[in-house]
């Protein structure tokens, strides 16, 4: 349980504490300069889907998507935009220490997106918020991930919301193939291990 607190208080309320502790000066910033302000918030792919081995991460990550919404309905009157960035996994070195002893289930599984360079995200991420994207996906999974769980969340553009009910069905169909290609590795993967203990 230490760990899990431990996890939540540096994903979530560690996000909180940086958007208390810098909200009252950008709310005077914009009402002085008439120019708009975001707040980035590092989510993670992990936070769009559960993923085996990430139980108390993914809670973490998750919870700063409602965070993130609610959020931008309280700061949208003061001219600040919120983005959620959405990374898959990326080259960090807290990412090579956690893969020193991250399960192979997770391995197979957060492969399903691939990893990325941390200047690459870090670009990404950028670009999606001076474009004033709510979801900031990082890559081409990341892309199907978000109109697969575009939810109730702001649309940044007509063109994004025309793609996500068009896409909808369809990503929902691809998010089933996937999930029951998980479900079907995971069974597996405890027959044979089974098996051989
Ligand atoms: C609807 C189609 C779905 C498209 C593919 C989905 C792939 C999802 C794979 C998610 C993996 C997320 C792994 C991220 C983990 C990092 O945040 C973590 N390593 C940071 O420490």
């Amino acid at each position: 349980m230490e760990e899990i607190k431990w996890m939540v208080d540096i994903n979530l309320m560690g996000t909180f504490h940086l958007v208390k502790a810098a909200l009252p000066a950008m709310k005077e910033r914009t009402k002085e300069t008439r120019l708009p302000a975001s707040i980035a918030i590092m989510s993670s792919q992990a936070g769009q889907v559960g993923v085996y081995g990430y139980t108390a991460y993914s809670a973490s990550k998750f919870a700063l998507r409602g965070l993130g919404e609610a959020l931008q309905h309280e700061v949208i009157a003061d001219g600040i935009h919120v983005s959620l960035i959405f990374p898959p996994d990326t080259e960090t070195p807290g990412f090579a220490e956690e893969n020193k002893r991250r399960p192979e289930l997770t391995n197979i599984i957060a492969g399903s997106s691939g990893g990325m360079k941390a200047d690459v995200v870090a670009t990404k991420a950028l670009d999606g918020i001076k474009s004033g994207k709510f979801i900031v996906p990082c890559n081409f999974e990341g892309a199907m991930l978000a109109v697969a769980t575009a939810g109730l969340s702001p649309q940044s553009s007509p063109l994004t919301a025309f793609l996500e009910v068009i896409g909808a069905g369809l990503m929902r169909f691809a998010a089933i193939c996937f999930q029951f290609n998980w479900f079907s590795t995971i069974e597996n993967w405890y027959a044979k291990n089974k098996k051989c203990a």
